[in-house]
């Protein structure tokens, strides 16, 4: 994969992944971009089944339309007790257009639902995953080289902190006795599923240059 240009072109309008991918790649010297710096590139439908599905297609989509190499993210929370809901809807389980803090709310009331009934109330509400999956496509291999990462924690009922974004002040790690978004940016990337997948994809890069 070339990605000896002066830019990384990230397909996300996610402002707090944006900020994660900012820091995580400042390594490189590169300037970060998003698709704030493309305001034509329409939005993807995303309607895989899998985060690597609708990563590869964000990637592909705004690669071939920019004909330059382009990353994308596709990542969610996966909840025990939900069956793995909301998974690859998590931006839009309150309904098309939700916010960070509709999609929160709608994450409590199904899993408060679920407790009702028991006489006991604790505040873990179920154990969950963050997924994320990357993929980074050149238009002109067409290949893909790709990765993922994921973190355990539990969801609580009692919200927690202002960094991060999304589903954070919910996330509970007990090894922390921290939400998410209690953590700074280095100690979430050091833990966090966008970090691991972006660890494994630097490694690929590296070791398929190297050769
Ligand atoms: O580290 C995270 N901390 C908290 N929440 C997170 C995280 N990572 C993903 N999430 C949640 C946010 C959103 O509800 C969904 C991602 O959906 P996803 O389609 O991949 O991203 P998005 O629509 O916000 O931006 P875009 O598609 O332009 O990259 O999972
Ligand atoms: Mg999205």
């Amino acid at each position: 994969m070339d990605m000896n240009g002066s830019t990384i072109i990230v397909a996300t309008r996610n402002k707090g992944k944006m900020r994660e991918f900012a820091h995580a790649l400042e390594f490189t010297g590169k300037s970060v971009e998003s698709m704030y710096d493309y305001p034509d590139v329409p939005e993807v439908v995303e309607d895989g089944e899998t985060f690597a599905d609708n990563a590869r297609k964000k990637a592909k989509t705004v690669g071939d339309l920019l004909g330059q190499p382009v990353l994308a993210d596709d990542s969610g929370l996966c909840v025990d007790k939900l069956s793995g809901d909301p998974g690859v809807y998590s931006a839009r389980y309150a309904g098309e257009g939700a916010s960070d803090a509709d999609n929160n709310t709608k994450l409590l009331a199904e899993l408060e639902k679920l407790q009702q009934g028991e006489d006991t109330e604790q505040p873990l509400l179920s154990t969950a995953q963050f997924v994320c999956h990357l993929a980074l496509y050149d238009p002109a291999t067409g290949q893909f080289v790709e990765s993922s990462g994921s973190v355990e924690g539990w969801i609580t009922s009692e919200p927690a902190g202002g960094g991060g974004f999304g589903y954070d002040p919910l996330f509970y790690l007990p090894p922390y006795e921290k939400t998410m978004a209690e953590l700074t940016i280095e100690e979430k990337q050091a833990i966090s599923h966008r970090g691991a997948a972006l660890r494994e994809l630097v490694d690929k890069l590296k070791s398929s240059t190297n050769r």
